[in-house]
């Protein structure tokens, strides 16, 4: 069975389209990234994976349920982490744990909560409006996992966490899809978060499914930017003879931009180093370089994306 599969969905509000003709399958025990900038349509399509919302058309299945109709047991076999929570402001921590886990028919000490608090270093006992981002955030992530659902669905789940946290959340992750088979529906416009934790990664722009890839397969450790400024000013790429490093590097006017990968990495920092630098930096290309990447390799090989 498939964690959901779905088939040429689409929703419009209006006439404006929030996600359009979207396929994918996601399989049970996987932990799947579903990655795009802002307005993609991650939280349009993950609202229809929670019956929040209907597609416009198309068929959508979750956890072998067709979602044709109203389905409310399936919210029981799902823990979701909305990108906004709502909670009651005048509530404790402890007490929104307490609600959440009677609709469950659970009492706080059947669910992994106090576990969980300690992990992600959580304070219970304070009220909810006096909770930063962060904290509410580890709560919603706590009470997404009160049930142990076979399904977790996570949108943007690490905004608002400092990276210890962020990692000890993907530790949490990895050890409940590994001991109990989870299924982890997991939503970034953060690129470096999907390679910590996912089997395979979806992309989605201006609502539409640009691919679908195993994470291997993207080589996100590939290629880097380099931006690199010297001390005199100008265009120095004659000078120091830059075309070696990179036969396409540009200048801007006050950066020069190269790109290398692999041993070329190695080979670009041995010879800026004898350089007299003013600024230098390194970084991995951003969601909409990759996007663009992969627009321009599909074109060449004459392939539709
Ligand atoms: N209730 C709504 N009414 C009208 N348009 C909407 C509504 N919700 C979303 N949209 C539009 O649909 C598109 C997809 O939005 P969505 O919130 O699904 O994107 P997202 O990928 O989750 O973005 P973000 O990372 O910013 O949360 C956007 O253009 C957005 O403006």
């Amino acid at each position: 069975m498939l964690a959901v599969e779905a088939q040429g969905i689409s929703k419009l509000y209006g006439s404006k389209a929030g996600v359009q003709d979207l396929s994918m399958e996601v399989k049970q025990g996987e932990v799947f990234g579903f990655i795009g900038p802002n307005g993609a349509g991650k939280s349009t399509t993950i609202r229809m994976m929670m019956q929040l919302l209907r597609p416009t058309e198309g068929s959508l299945h979750v956890l072998g349920e067709e979602l044709n109709r109203e389905k409310p047991e399936l919210r029981r076999r799902i823990g979701y982490l909305p990108s906004e929570i709502t909670l009651y402001p005048q509530m404790t921590g402890k007490q929104a744990i307490e609600l959440t886990g009677k609709a469950y028919g659970l009492k706080p000490q059947q669910t992994p909560a106090l576990e969980y608090a300690e992990r992600l270093q959580w304070n219970p006992d304070q009220k909810i409006k006096s909770y930063s981002l962060g904290n509410r955030k580890k709560l919603g992530i706590i009470l997404a996992l009160l049930h142990r659902p076979e399904l977790l669905i996570l949108d943007e789940p690490t905004s608002g966490l400092d990276p210890l946290m962020q990692r000890e959340l993907f530790n949490m992750l990895r050890e409940l899809n590994q001991s109990e088979g989870m299924t982890v529906f997991f939503s970034t416009h953060v690129l470096s978060e999907v390679e910590k934790v996912c089997e395979r990664v979806a992309f989605i722009k201006d609502g539409r499914l640009l691919r679908v890839n195993r994470l291997e397969e993207l080589s996100l450790g590939g290629t880097h930017r380099v931006a690199v400024q010297f001390q005199s000013p100008g265009d120095a790429r004659e000078l120091y003879n830059l075309t070696m490093l990179d036969p396409a590097v540009q200048f801007d006017g006050v950066h020069h931009h190269l790109e290398a990968s692999g041993t070329q990495l190695s080979a670009l920092l041995v010879r800026l180093a004898e350089l007299p630098l003013a600024d230098l930096e390194i970084r991995r290309p951003t969601i909409e370089e990759l996007f663009m990447n992969d627009y321009r390799a599909a074109e060449k090989e004459g392939e539709t994306v």
